[in-house]
């Protein structure tokens, strides 16, 4: 991609459908370098870096605490959720309405996924003291995510000296794909079982943003089966007097 330093939506057009949507078919995974453009990418770096340093990263919580085991082992990064409308966002909100574009016009053109919704952007920071985020599936049981896409930040990163890197183990293929989390970076992968992948230790600050985004159908099943789970007691069977 040429310095362009303000992508145009024929460009998103064209860059989704020429590249985003047939890698995702062909591989499951892709990623975009110089998305953004030096200035863009540079202020999106400048607003994580103040949340950074201002404390609003805070240790990503794990999914149920597991017994014994250090929560930095399996997890070390710090995050913090982040709509774009927050004071000091503007840039990440504009990192988003670009991702929306792209994920929109590529919709379409992924089969029968209704991609409608995402969640909230997802700021994240390896400290760079070692700790990675061990193999895992983002989406293993149909909760509704259907496409994590992540913006790396990282200047100069290189993979041998800082490590850092993304690690996705495609299901089934012979091949692991091993993604530097360079700067101005945009990679998308199916969050479902087709792509488990790891971060492997860090040890330069490493920057993420990771938004995923839902397929209206599933996410509506899944939310099905949640309420089932947590109806409210006086809708479930009364236990025998
Ligand atoms: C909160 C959360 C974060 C991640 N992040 C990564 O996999 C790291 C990707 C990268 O930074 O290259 N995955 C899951 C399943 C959850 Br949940
Ligand atoms: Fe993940």
């Amino acid at each position: 991609m040429p310095f362009i330093e303000h992508v145009s939506d024929s460009d998103l057009e064209r860059l989704a459908l020429e590249r985003v949507v047939p890698a995702l078919l062909a591989h499951g995974f892709c990623y975009v370098d110089g998305v953004l453009g030096e200035l863009a990418g540079a202020a999106v770096l400048d607003q994580v870096k103040e949340m950074h340093r201002s404390g609003a990263l805070q240790d990503g919580r794990l999914a149920g605490s597991v017994p014994g085991v250090h929560r930095r082992s399996i997890r070390g990064d710090k995050i913090a959720w982040v709509s774009g409308a927050e004071r000091g966002c503007e840039a990440i909100s504009f990192l988003l309405n670009l991702i929306d574009k792209l994920i929109s016009v590529c919709a379409s053109r992924l089969g029968s996924k209704k991609i409608r919704e995402r969640s909230k952007a997802m700021v994240a920071c390896y400290p760079g003291n070692g700790a990675g985020y061990v193999k895992h599936v983002d989406n293993p049981n149909c909760d509704g995510r259907c496409i994590t896409c992540i913006y790396y930040l990282n200047k100069n990163w290189s993979a041998t000296e800082h490590g850092g890197v993304l690690r996705i183990f495609p299901e089934g293929k012979s091949y692991v794909a091993d993604i530097k989390p360079l700067f101005d970076r945009l990679l998308f992968f199916w969050s479902d079982r087709r792509n488990p992948h790891e971060v492997q230790p860090s040890y330069a600050t490493r920057y993420a943003i990771t938004v995923w985004y839902f397929d209206s159908e599933e996410r509506a099943e899944a939310k099905r089966r949640f309420r089932d789970l947590t109806a409210p007691a006086d809708s479930l069977p009364t236990s025998p007097p």
